[in-house]
């Protein structure tokens, strides 16, 4: 069942046009990452969304109702939608009770145990009612945010960059618990962010805007795999893309014979490979002893290292390819024949630079749409 559909949505300020016609669905109780480079129009659409903005024209509708057409707009206070912007925005002179029951109409019912079940459903102890923002870490305050948020039971939860102040640990673990929560409560919810992991984790759903448009919206498995094109692929991730020959579901490329996802396409085209796929395994010293010989198989693909940048759990090596009946010297020797490609190797036994190292492929080569 859809949940938010968005049709058409245009907004300019000014001259500028900053939406272009954005079409979204939103299944309800699912999660949605909105990502794109800053300008891209992200902020504005989560604005639209919210009913702090109004579209010039398009349509919003939630569950069914119009929240937004050309000509009306539901107020932002009657869609029944939660936001919590970056900062959090807890009002600083407000504490936890003060700034969690802002929402809760002072004759609500059970408010009090209604506030206790808000501060258990983010993981807050009840103790922190009575202490002030100041008094919290920046984690604490989110949690309020979210649970301020949560007071008015939205349909829709809308989360502008929520994580970003926080530090690598405490982002991951509040991320953790913002999608638990909100995936238990069965509340439908939209997430911007800058950070592709994040999205990629976090979301059923990764949307990508580029200059106002959305330019692909899917699975993130499909995305990462499967980008629209090559700014979508490297705004999701490193990527190496490779001119190629396709033929019959085979890519003829600098790393040799490579399997693409693309059977029906013929003739040149650029694939994209993501750095984990192409596996390097050392060539024995006796094999690489005599650098001046040429390569020991000419059919497979074979790379010198360049350099290795350590980066804990995952090195990335540079790795300049050695043409078929070429030999390891003459490619050291010649280091503007191509430039290196870029390897994410598990940093556990990685091959030393200097090494000769053979290149194989898992998985197929991703073809671009024509
Ligand atoms: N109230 C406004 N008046 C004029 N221009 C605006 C207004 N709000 C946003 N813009 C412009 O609209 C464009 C899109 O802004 P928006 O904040 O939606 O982008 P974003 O993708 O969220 O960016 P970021 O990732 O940097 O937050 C930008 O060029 C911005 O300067």
């Amino acid at each position: 069942m859809t949940s938010l559909e968005l049709h058409a949505v245009r907004k300019s300020y000014a001259a500028v046009e900053v939406l272009c016609g954005v079409d979204l669905s939103i299944t309800a109780g699912s999660r949605t990452a909105i990502v794109g480079p800053s300008g891209s129009g992200k902020t504005t659409l989560l604005r639209i969304i919210a009913g702090f903005e109004t579209p010039d024209s398009g349509r919003v509708t939630l569950g069914g109702d119009v929240l937004a057409n050309d000509t009306d707009s539901v107020p932002a206070h009657q869609r029944a939608i939660g936001f919590v912007p970056q900062d959090g925005a807890l009002f600083p002179h407000l504490s936890v009770e003060g700034n969690i029951g802002f929402g809760l109409p002072r004759n609500t019912p059970h408010r009090t145990q209604r506030l206790h079940e808000l501060m258990d459903m983010v993981s807050l102890n009840v103790s922190m009612l009575s202490r002030r923002p100041h008094e919290l870490s920046g984690g604490q305050q989110q949690r309020v945010a979210l649970a301020r948020a949560l007071a008015q039971r939205p349909r829709l939860m809308l989360l502008d960059e929520p994580f970003s102040a926080l530090d690598t640990g405490l982002r991951v673990s509040t991320r953790k618990a913002v999608a638990k929560l909100l995936g238990d409560a069965g509340i439908t919810t939209i997430l911007v962010t800058h950070d592709q992991s994040e999205a990629l984790s976090f979301a059923d759903q990764v949307a990508v805007m580029r200059a106002g448009r959305l330019v692909q919206a899917g699975r993130p498995i499909d995305l990462y795999t499967r980008p629209t094109d090559e700014a979508t692929a490297s705004f999701l991730g490193e990527s190496i893309v490779l001119p190629a020959n396709l033929t019959e579901g085979w890519a003829d490329c600098a790393l040799g014979r490579v399997a693409v996802n693309d059977s029906g396409r013929s003739g040149l085209a650029n694939i994209m490979l993501r750095p984990e796929q192409l596996q390097l395994m050392e060539v024995p010293l006796s094999e690489a002893a005599n650098t001046a010989s040429p390569l020991p198989d000419a059919s497979a693909c074979y790379g010198a290292v360049l350099d290795a940048d350590y980066g804990g759990a995952i090195c990335v090596l540079s790795v300049r390819l050695l043409r078929g009946g070429s030999s390891l010297a003459s490619v050291l020797n010649q280091p503007q024949w191509n430039s290196p490609l870029q390897v994410h190797s598990p940093s556990m036994n990685v091959p030393p630079v200097g090494a000769m190292v053979r290149i194989t492929v898992a998985g197929q080569a991703h073809v671009f749409p024509g």
